[in-house]
């Protein structure tokens, strides 16, 4: 049985006298891999910070896995916080650590002291992203963009995470790197079956990675379904975002996960 993981309800978000958000809902259910997709400015960002509780929403409800983003409890919340992993585009890693001391980080701010186990972990985090324990030893100055993704993917994934949550996954990668990297995720999503909610611009990663599209315009989201079902939706940002290839998914469908 599917359950929701995240359930956005009746949100509305401004910065300012500007209205972002107006009575958006939105749910995503466990195992399932959304790509948000929108015009510049909609608020597709916006609406990630405030799924994960870095801003807060003007009005309306988040939950996450069933427990309000908000609870008050601050035991609760960073419970909740432990069960959700985190790829922004920006400040992905720490410059000043090491990639080893970049993946300890929250294994430590979460409590674990043993550091046999942490290094134990760290490797085993590498390795799920195909590096090895003498990339530990890098700055990140020192990494290839790609590199730089894997490790930031691996961070993210370092508290075993049932959601992810992607901004720009593939942005600034080339497109053999790009594709190597959607490669990865969608591995290590059919081994530990994690959600994912993504942000991305790149049509080759929103086809190879998503379930689902949601499709944010109007400050809600206009619709939400499988790739096929959503380009079959009448609005005028869908019909300019897929193109010629809205009536016919042909092979920009995505690949079975
Ligand atoms: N901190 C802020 N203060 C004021 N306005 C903001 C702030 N952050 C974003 N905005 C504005 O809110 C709107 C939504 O921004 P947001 O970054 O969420 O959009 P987006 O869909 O992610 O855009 P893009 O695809 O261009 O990255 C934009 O018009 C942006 O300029």
């Amino acid at each position: 049985m599917s359950r929701p993981v995240i359930e956005v309800h009746g949100l509305w978000s401004r910065y300012g006298d500007t209205v972002i958000h107006r009575e958006l809902d939105l749910v995503v259910e466990q195992g399932q891999m959304v790509g948000l997709v929108g015009g510049s400015g909609s608020g597709k960002t916006t609406l990630l910070r405030e799924v994960v509780g870095l801003l807060r929403p003007w009005k309306g409800r988040v939950h996450l896995f069933d427990c309000p983003l908000y609870s008050g409890d601050p035991g609760v919340d960073r419970a909740l916080r432990q069960r959700f992993g985190m790829l922004f585009q920006q400040g992905a890693l720490y410059s000043a650590l090491s990639v080893f001391d970049n993946l300890a980080f929250p294994l430590r701010e979460f409590g674990l002291e043993d550091e046999s186990l942490i290094r134990d972990l760290v490797h085993l985090k590498l390795a799920m992203v195909e590096l090895d324990p003498r990339h530990g030893l890098l700055k990140p100055a020192e990494l290839s963009g790609g590199m730089v993704k894997r490790v930031a993917l691996a961070r993210a994934l370092a508290l075993e995470p049932e959601l992810l949550i992607l901004d720009e996954p593939t942005a600034g990668l080339d497109p053999d790197r790009s594709e190597g990297f959607v490669r990865l995720i969608r591995e290590l999503q059919a081994e530990l079956g994690f959600t994912v909610i993504m942000v991305t611009h790149d049509l080759a990663t929103l086809t190879g990675l998503s379930t689902h599209i949601a499709v944010l315009a109007d400050q809600r989201i206009v619709a939400f379904g499988t790739p096929e079902e959503v380009r079959r939706v009448e609005h005028p940002f869908i019909s300019s975002f897929f193109g010629g290839a809205a009536a016919a998914p042909g092979p920009a469908a995505p690949a079975p996960l």
